[in-house]
């Protein structure tokens, strides 16, 4: 920053820009630098650029000198004021149509009277920031002063040495020496004087112990020039200066004046390394180069690396294919991303390339590391969508596969394989080559997700092809099975056996063919068969158990059809001279054939002995016979030798059946005895007399004794009419009732016929009366029909055929 106004007037830019890089008190001009650099666009140059600097006595000429030589601004002390301090700090400007792009400073004048001759620290300072910065150092000396003792540039050259020593690795400095104000002496003449001088300085300067032997020439290339007077000779000192810019043009070209020049700081560098070293030297520290070149680049690639991130982010591609990523499926999205980040990394390249090769790798591979950072939660986002497609497409295609009768097994293997070459593919197409992504982990998760699909679906199927084979096996057993059991025989279990074993085979074979195309494993195939197998049991054994609860009533259905049909399946016509005796024991053994059946399943080979025990306990027992048995053979609740799960009714429960059986048959047989008793009568009956009529005798005693009331009839036409109704009474119901109809067949089974008509009438009446709280008809209990399950009645006439029979033996 300029000190003061009159210096700001006099270093106002025109044309080509200066600024004060350090003020006169040593302070760094950030910002002032910043925009300079920005306004010359150094930052562009990369390692395209040369640092100049001059040194030398105050008022040397040296500001005169830089504008004459670079088209400088640089302020200039006015000669007719006298010789005074002009330049404070160190000024930066660049030089005018020179190229590479050249930047110069123009260093505060040594020895000025300004600072006092003990103020050294800033000469030293400013000297050392100039070789460490610059690929020139213009050294401006007067002509006279070459070869003598006292010379104004010794103390400036020793520093300069001296400072040097300070550089760990100097840059290989180009001095120019520029000889001010020549005389008529002839530079090849000057110029060894001044390298005599210059060398002794430098030897008498003290080195560390590293650079004790080191030649001068390792650390400096030294020139010479001579110009005429500016003052005196202005013409020529134009000239001159004109042929010395020259020297300036690619400078830093091999053989040019900084031709072999080292350790360059990249120009985006150039602000902050030139900060860093400024500080360094303000507080009397050592320059480290390299080290500082280091932590240039360091900074440096970390700012460009910084930069590029936060342009990747705000990036316009970026953000649209990141937006359409999330709304959806996106081709080509590897591709696109690849470019997107190439560009990324390219600008970082380019701007970093000059940097420290070390840094600039590490950084570069820092914000690879940060962008697919950034972008990875988006290539996840591809995979979810691809995986998600792909099973979806696995899902449809394989129920059409199945849907049009594809193996399962063979449908499966094909698509789960052609959705994983897809979905190679597609992640193929979602990879980016800046980073080597596993999709491994998704991969596997669509094969986890489509085998779960597919067991999914065999477990549907299964069940399917499973309740499938089991409604046929159901249809092809049950009502066989039913007829089988209602028709019990000797054969019945041997005829369901075999036909459980027919069915179940050939489900068994069809399911078992069924399931070959499930791809299922052999220990599970096997369960499923045991279970259809099971199944098929388990029909005939519900089967066998609904049967075995209806027994009693099929059991009175057989005694019932065997008691009233003939052997030839005709409706008996009794006659009175049935063995009624044989008929109830053959339809009570049939009957009993049925229980001894359905009492156990055997569907086995094993053999029994029920049909005997019960036959012995049941049929062939009398109650003496009983009293005088010490154990019952029923009065348990399992067989002999015959498990639970083959028991289908217990012997308690055969017993307690057979009782009920009993009892509800019994009133048949007994209307079968009294209509034989009645038929015997009649029979007999007519054998005394065919004439129903009463004797003669009886009919005149009849005609005598009634003619009074025969004639009190006649007399009264009440009587008459009362005698008229009955009469019609009569006639209807003998039309009715069918008399004439019912007495075909005999007259005891016409009067069992009518009677039973009435019965229930009389008998609802009755009851209808007793609820009514009215009291109860009395009934002949003998002609009753017996009530269910009376013990007492079956204990006290427990064979009413023998009953009823010796009745009629007496
Ligand atoms: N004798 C002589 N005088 C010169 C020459 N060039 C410039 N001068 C004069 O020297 C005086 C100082 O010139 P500057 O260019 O300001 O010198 P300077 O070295 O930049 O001065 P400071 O920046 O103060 O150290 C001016 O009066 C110039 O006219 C020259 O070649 N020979």
């Amino acid at each position: 920053m300029v000190g003061s106004s009159a210096f700001a007037k006099k270093y106002k830019s025109e044309g080509n820009c200066s600024v004060q890089l350090i003020d006169g008190d040593g302070t760094y001009n950030v910002s002032g630098i910043d925009h300079f650099i920005k306004e010359v666009k150094l930052g562009e140059c990369g390692l395209s650029y040369a640092v100049v600097s001059i040194m030398g006595p105050q008022s040397s000429g040296k500001s005169t000198l830089l504008n004459n030589l670079f088209g400088t601004n640089f302020m200039e002390m006015d000669a007719f004021k006298g010789r005074s301090q002009t330049t404070k700090g160190i000024w930066l400007a660049r030089c005018a149509g020179i190229e590479p792009c050249t930047l110069v400073m123009d260093l505060e004048g040594t020895d000025g009277r300004e600072r006092g001759e003990d103020d050294t620290a800033f000469e030293k300072q400013s000297a050392l920031f100039a070789l460490a910065i610059s690929d020139i150092v213009l050294i401006n000396m007067w002509c006279h002063d070459i070869g003598r003792e006292q010379a104004a540039n010794k103390p400036l050259l020793k520093t300069v040495f001296q400072v040097m020593m300070r550089l760990f690795s100097p840059r290989k400095t180009t001095m120019l020496f520029v000889i001010r104000d020549k005389t008529r002496t002839p530079l090849e003449n000057l110029e060894p004087v001044l390298r005599e001088d210059i060398q002794k300085i430098w030897d008498s300067v003290p080195k560390p112990e590293a650079h004790k032997e080191t030649p001068m020439s390792d650390f400096f290339n030294v020139e010479v020039v001579a110009l005429s007077s500016y003052e005196e000779k202005e013409e020529q000192f134009k000239e001159q200066v004109a042929s010395l810019r020259q020297r300036f043009m690619h400078s830093i070209a091999p053989g040019g004046l900084a031709g072999d020049r080292r350790g360059v700081i990249p120009a985006s560098g150039f602000a902050f390394s030139a900060d860093q070293i400024w500080r360094v030297i303000k507080e009397n520290k050592d320059l480290d180069l390299p080290a500082h070149k280091v932590m240039v680049a360091t900074v440096r690639c970390e700012e460009i690396s910084n930069e590029k991130f936060a342009h990747f982010i705000t990036n316009e591609d970026w953000r649209k294919l990141d937006e359409e990523v999330q709304a959806g499926p996106v081709s080509g999205f590897g591709k696109r991303l690849t470019s997107i980040l190439g560009s990324c990394l390219s600008e970082y390249d380019g701007e970093a390339t000059f940097f420290d090769e070390g840094v600039r790798s590490s950084k570069r591979h820092q914000l690879e590391e940060k962008l697919l950072q950034l972008v990875n939660p988006a290539f996840q986002d591809v995979l979810g969508h691809i995986r998600w497609g792909m099973l979806e497409k696995f899902k449809a295609s394989f129920d059409k596969a199945l849907e049009i009768g594809e193996g399962f097994s063979s449908a499966s293997t094909t698509w789960l394989k052609a959705c994983m070459d897809q979905f190679d593919e597609e992640c193929a197409g979602a990879i980016i080559e800046q980073a080597n992504w596993d999709t491994a982990k998704v991969r596997e998760k669509l094969v986890r997700d489509i085998e779960a699909h597919v067991s999914s679906v065999r477990t549907s199927k299964l069940s399917e092809l499973t309740s499938q084979y089991e409604t046929k096996l159901h249809q092809a057993l049950s009502e066989p099975v039913e007829a089988l059991l209602e028709g019990a025989s000797d054969q019945t279990w041997t005829t369901v056996k075999k036909l459980h074993g027919r069915e179940t085979e050939t489900a068994v074979s069809g399911f078992s063919s069924a399931l070959a195309a499930f791809d299922i494993e052999e220990e599970t195939r096997e369960k499923m068969v045991k279970s259809l197998q099971e199944y098929s049991r388990g029909v005939i054994e519900s089967k066998a158990k609904e049967e075995a609860g209806r027994v009693l009533m099929r059991m009175k259905d057989r005694f019932a059809t065997i008691f009233s049909n003939d052997a030839d399946s005709m409706p008996r016509v009794w006659t009175g001279n049935e063995d009624l005796r044989a008929i109830t024991k053959a339809a009570r053994s049939a009957s009993l054939k049925l229980l001894s059946v359905m009492a156990v399943m055997r569907l086995g080979d094993e053999t029994d002995n029920i049909e005997k025990t019960l036959t012995v306990a049941l049929l062939d027992s009398t109650p003496s016979k009983k009293s005088i048995t010490a154990s019952d053979p029923l009065a348990s609740s399992t067989w002999d030798e015959i498990p639970s799960s083959r028991t289908l009714i217990t012997p308690v429960h055969c017993k307690s059946i057979w009782r009920q059986f009993k009892t509800e048959t019994e009133y048949t047989v007994t209307q079968a005895i009294s209509a034989q008793a009645w038929l015997l009568y009649s029979q007999e009956a007519n054998k005394r007399g065919s004439n129903w009529l009463p004797p003669p005798w009886a009919i005149f005693a009849l005609i005598i004794l009634g003619f009074n009331e025969f004639m009190t009839l006649l007399r009264n036409p009440l009587y008459l009419g009362v005698l008229f109704v009955g009469f019609l009474l009569l006639k209807a119901l003998w039309t009715q009732l069918d008399i004439p109809g019912e007495f075909r067949n005999g007259a005891l089974p016409g009067i069992i016929s009518i009677s039973a008509k009435f019965v229930p009438t009389i008998m609802n009446l009755v009851k209808n009366l007793a609820a009514q709280g009215e009291a109860p008809p009395a009934a002949n209990p003998e002609n009753r029909r017996p009530s269910n399950n009376t013990s007492s009645s079956a204990s006290s006439s427990d064979n009413p055929i023998e009953h009823k029979s010796a009745s009629k033996t007496d």
